[in-house]
């Protein structure tokens, strides 16, 4: 439907009224030349179309007004299928232009002797004022286009804010709501579909809420909503604009989801070192340490890349350790807020900060009492929980936030991170006194990748269980995927196959996985490490500028230990890696660390 057919009604009460204004006819048509307002012969002609050859089509195509003065001779005339049918004596036409386009004409037409009278007499104001009649078309129409772009830029940020996984409300500087996306009202819980909740004011829903930048901090609150109490972690950023705020993002998520995520405790399913899948050298190598680790209670850190089975290890060492029957509990330093960590992992007092549950909160360290504690991602420790730490590495004692007595606690601690930990004790970013309380046994996770001959070995593991606890089927891969998951880098190591396989079985119809199961993300990844070089560009060595070959040999030689220690560590496991993978001796690699 055209533009002005939207606007059919408005566009003929205007031409009514120029018409009895100026005695003479009046009529537009869309750039179809579909007639879409009319008045006198041409009111009986609306939603009709006019010829192809006529003047209107002329006009439309040309983008340039005209004035028909009907001698029956004239060429448009003669060639106008309308012929002696049309009864029009005296025409003059108007293009209606927006953004460029032709997109229909304005005409005022006499039909009579009077009418031509006028029309001759008056030309030019009866030029302007159709002009005038076309302009105003030509507003109305933009404001419609504009008023359109803004519906579909509301409907992006909406798309775009329902897809964050934090809930979102933006309000106006009237503090009325004008976002709101589907995990805030579903967090907020309250009785209003999202319609119903726009344009209401923000203390209509929450009653105790004060909008006021907090500047990038996450506070902790106690909103009233419909009488309920809902504990929430809160952001609020006024959006600035020329220096004036006009409007303001509220970013919220419930204290219990955030904690949910990050702690996870003791499963029903034990996890054992059967569990572990890896006949490889270096795996069945950490395997055997792992074991004999289990059976001292000394503090055991474990290094490896996202998906390497930290935890899968962490798990298997407290269930062989003779802390068994005790708990197992999990923490993952780096989803928690840091205003969070220290009363999650000490616990606290009743009564001893703001917002805190009267009753008090026994931390992280009291629940893994007699059991063991895992310490995910403990590079994003912050520093002054790092020194807090320590004193209960060292003191086996922990001071619950707001207590002055300690509380005796008997856990063992295991550590992880896929972060450079050493690199960070030399950039003052981790204590180096902690460093070494937690490193007393090194764990080094190898990646997917490093122990290729286990790749077709986790495959089938994985789809076994996946199978399993879907109640399919038992399905395998094509010779072709197996080729294809050989020669892949596996970035996410095992859980990335895990989750390649899960969705491979979720779409497979048949027992055959094939490329046509595997999700797109990981087609796309594997094309993209086909096609990189592995070796050094050579095409890319600047000609002008060359060095001696020892010097350009060193340099690559340089670039490849850093990027090993980067990704192995710089510690005496990392190094024995590094030598191993190079086929060097340790002693050969410590000479070359130390030339460099
Ligand atoms: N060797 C393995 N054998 C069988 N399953 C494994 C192995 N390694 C990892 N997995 C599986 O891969 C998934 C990821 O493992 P896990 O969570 O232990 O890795 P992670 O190193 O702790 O990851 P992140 O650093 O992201 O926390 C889990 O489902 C785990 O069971």
């Amino acid at each position: 439907m055209s533009y002005l057919k939207l606007i059919d009604d408005k566009i003929q009460s205007l031409a009514e009224s120029l018409s009895s204004i100026l005695n003479v006819e009046t009529t537009v048509v869309d750039s179809s030349l579909l007639r879409i307002a009319g008045t006198g012969d041409f009111y009986h002609r609306i939603n009709e179309s006019s010829p192809e050859n006529s003047l209107f089509a002329k006009v439309l195509k040309n983008g340039k007004p005209e004035f028909n003065i009907y001698e029956k001779d004239n060429a448009v005339c003669r060639s106008c299928s309308y012929g002696d049918t049309c009864k029009e004596r005296k025409s003059m036409i108007y293009p209606i232009k927006v953004e460029e386009e032709n997109i229909g004409v304005v005409c005022f037409a006499s039909f009579n002797q009077i009418q031509d009278q006028l029309m001759l007499s008056k030309k030019e104001e009866y030029m302007e004022m159709l002009k005038h009649f076309a302009e105003s078309i030509e507003k109305e129409i933009i404001s419609i286009k504009m008023i359109n772009k803004l519906n579909m830029g509301i409907a992006e940020i909406n798309g775009v804010i329902n897809s964050i996984n934090r809930c979102i409300i933006i309000l106006n500087k009237e503090q009325r709501i004008i976002h709101i996306n589907s995990k805030a009202i579903r967090i907020l819980n309250i009785n209003f579909s999202a319609s119903k909740i726009i344009n209401r004011k923000i203390s209509d829903i929450i009653k105790n809420f004060k909008v006021e930048d907090t500047n990038n901090k996450e506070l902790v609150g106690n909103w009233t909503i419909e009488n309920r109490i809902l504990k929430v972690l809160y952001k609020v950023n006024y959006i600035i604009l020329d220096k004036k705020n006009i409007s303001t993002l509220i970013d919220f998520d419930a204290l219990d989801e955030i904690i949910n995520i990050a702690v996870t405790y003791n499963n029903d399913n034990v996890i054992t070192f059967e569990n572990i899948v890896g006949c490889s050298q270096v795996m069945q190598e950490v395997i055997d340490k792992a074991k004999i680790a289990a059976k001292s209670d000394s503090t055991i850190f474990l290094y490896g890349a996202s998906g390497t089975g930290k935890e899968l290890f962490a798990r298997s060492i407290h269930n062989a350790s003779f802390r068994k029957d005790g708990p197992f509990i999990a923490i993952n330093c780096a989803t928690l807020p840091e205003n969070l960590i220290e009363s999650e992992l000490f616990g606290y007092e009743k009564g001893s900060f703001t917002g805190a549950s009267p009753k008090g909160k026994i931390g992280k360290f009291e629940q893994a009492n007699n059991g063991t504690l895992f310490l995910d991602e403990i590079a994003d420790l912050p520093l002054h929980l790092q020194a807090k730490l320590l004193r209960v590495l060292q003191e086996k004692k922990i001071d619950r936030i707001g207590s002055t007595t300690p509380t005796d606690i008997n856990v063992r601690i295991i550590s992880a991170t896929h972060k450079n930990l050493q690199e960070m004790v030399r950039k003052n970013q981790f204590r180096e006194d902690l460093y070494y309380r937690l490193n007393v046994i090194p764990l080094s996770l190898p990646s997917l990748k490093e122990r290729e001959e286990d790749v077709l070995l986790c495959t089938e593991y994985i789809i076994k269980k996946l199978c399993n606890k879907m109640n399919k089927p038992q399905k395998y891969i094509s010779k072709d995927i197996e080729e294809k998951f050989l020669s892949y880098s596996w970035p996410g190591n095992v859980r990335e196959l895990e989750n390649v396989l899960e969705y491979a079985i979720n779409f497979s119809n048949d027992d055959e996985i094939g490329e046509e199961d595997l999700p797109e993300y990981f087609l796309n990844n594997i094309a993209k490490t086909e096609t990189k070089h592995e070796c050094v560009d050579i095409e890319a060595i600047d000609i002008n500028s060359l060095r001696s070959l020892d010097e350009m040999t060193r340099d690559y030689e340089k670039k490849i230990l850093k990027r090993l220690l980067d990704l192995y560590g710089d510690t005496t496991e990392g190094k024995r890696t590094i030598a191993k993978k190079l086929n060097m001796s340790i002693t050969t690699l410590y000479r070359k660390l130390n030339d460099y």
